[in-house]
């Protein structure tokens, strides 16, 4: 296993190189590098990392007019570091010049790279460097002809083709910036106000959501969500308002219900589920993944759910086998392609190709056909993904209910708070987008009819 270099602007390209080779998930790869760093250096790295992702055509657009090597015969430690090292001159005015460049170069060195190619690079930050205020801003190559709006453009004409160009293009400015960080109030341990006046007192300001009546936003926090105070004892959740949403359209929930989160992820509509259980009722949340898995039990832990909420280690269909007891309610938050979270994982825009809807639709549609066997006459069966793709959202409800006749449509508005009625289509499917200020999100609610 290589050991990464401690230097944060050093992980960064490490990071970002093993990204390019692999087109892996960006977050675990940062998770895993950042162990070996102090606090101290985690914001900076993640900055540098998701930053460089962000504005990754733009980067290169500045670069190409630096540069006399074609930047696709670059190898990706060069690239990589010429990316770092323009995000820092463009995008972080508190980088002083002299430190984005140096520093960025000492990666090289520290890297053994030869002396030329050391050369090479440093000439072209400083070069970046002493022009930087002649250059074309990011706002200003949106413009352009053809545009920049660092996303490939099989992705941008969907969107242009489902939402209209206007919307399009401002779905691509949100995805280009960092989003907030978004709470949901545990109500089981505080509440809204409580939550703000104890993160006031740390200085952290934090203004109340607009959609959701229990999320807290805070519009900058670079450190560490769990040094956040009441993180520990259970407090919050982070979870985007979409999120936070989608799960109101399982409810009311009766007396002594069941539910199942067939999908359960790390826990975040699990345990807001269980939040909104009467007393007496009980959530099943079902996991394959170990990691996850392991998250999701620390999770309902930390939120104080132990008492209602079951995880459970397996696949939906190896829990279905198991047969349980028909449920009253079930969520499949279903895995999918992300296209709707990508200002939060950026290098999804990079990853994903169109081929790739088609198997995500397929496990979705199956997903959904086992959660009907598994709910009770006239139960309520929500589907969500975190995906803007019509193949994957309307298509996939479409399908399932011409496999399974017997589920209709509820129209989701009125199982949502009055500000987030708007948020709901004229077919009645949940489905804000990044331009609503919100992750991109999708979700149906659909009723057992026997
Ligand atoms: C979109 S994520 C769920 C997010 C979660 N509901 C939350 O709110 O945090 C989809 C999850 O489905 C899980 N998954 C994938 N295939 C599955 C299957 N066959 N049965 C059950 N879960 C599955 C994945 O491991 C992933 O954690």
């Amino acid at each position: 296993m290589t050991v990464l270099p401690a230097s944060p602007r050093a992980v960064a390209v490490e990071v970002l190189c093993l990204w390019a080779t692999t087109h892996n998930s960006i977050d675990p790869l940062f998770q895993t590098a950042i162990e070996q760093l102090p606090d101290i250096d985690r914001g900076l790295v993640k900055t540098l990392i998701y930053g460089v992702l962000r504005q990754k055509e733009y980067l290169d657009h500045i670069l190409r007019t630096f540069a006399k090597h074609p930047l696709r015969k670059m190898k990706p430690r060069t690239l990589m570091t010429l990316r770092i090292g323009v995000y820092q001159l463009l995008f972080l005015s508190r980088i002083p010049e002299s430190a984005a460049v140096n520093a960025t170069v000492n990666t090289l060195k520290a890297a053994s790279q030869p002396a030329w190619l050391i050369g090479f690079v440093n000439g072209i930050l400083r070069a970046v460097a002493r022009q930087r205020t002649q250059l074309p801003t990011p706002e200003q190559m949106t413009q352009a002809e053809p545009p920049i709006l660092n996303h490939p453009i099989w992705l941008v004409d969907r969107w242009r083709a489902e939402f209209g160009e206007a919307t399009a293009r401002a779905i691509c400015a949100c995805n280009n910036i960092e989003p907030p960080l978004t709470l949901r109030v545990n109500r089981r341990q505080t509440s809204r106000p409580l939550l703000k006046a104890l993160l006031e007192k740390s200085g952290i300001m934090a203004r109340n959501g607009f959609f959701s009546p229990v999320a807290l936003i805070i519009d900058t926090f670079p450190g560490a969500v769990a040094a956040l105070p009441g993180y520990q004892q259970g407090h919050f959740q982070v979870q985007d308002e979409a999120a936070q949403l989608a799960s109101l359209l399982t409810g009311p929930l009766p007396a002594r219900c069941r539910i199942l989160d067939g999908c359960a992820g790390l826990g975040g509509k699990t345990s807001h589920l269980a939040e909104m259980l009467p007393s007496d009722g009980a959530i099943v949340a079902v996991e394959p993944d170990s990691r996850r898995y392991r998250l999701l039990r620390d999770n309902l832990r930390r939120l104080g759910h132990n008492a209602q909420a079951l995880p459970v280690r397996a696949d939906l269909r190896a829990y279905a086998a198991t047969r349980p007891q028909p449920f009253d309610a079930i969520l499949i938050d279903a895995p999918c392609s992300g296209t709707g979270v990508i200002r939060r994982q950026p290098d999804i825009r990079w990853n994903r190709q169109p081929e790739d809807l088609t198997p995500y639709q397929q496990t979705q549609v199956h997903l959904l056909e086992i959660a009907a066997t598994l709910l009770k006459p006239g139960g309520v069966l929500v589907y969500a993904t975190c995906s803007l793709e019509p193949e994957e959202n309307r298509e996939t409800v479409r399908l399932f209910i011409e496999r399974c006749p017997c589920f209709a449509l509820e129209h989701a508005a009125a199982f949502l708070p009055e500000n987030a009625r708007r948020l709901v289509n004229a077919a009645g499917f949940f489905q804000p987008n990044p331009a609503d200020g919100m992750d991109g999100f999708f979700a149906a609610r659909l009723i057992h009819r026997p």
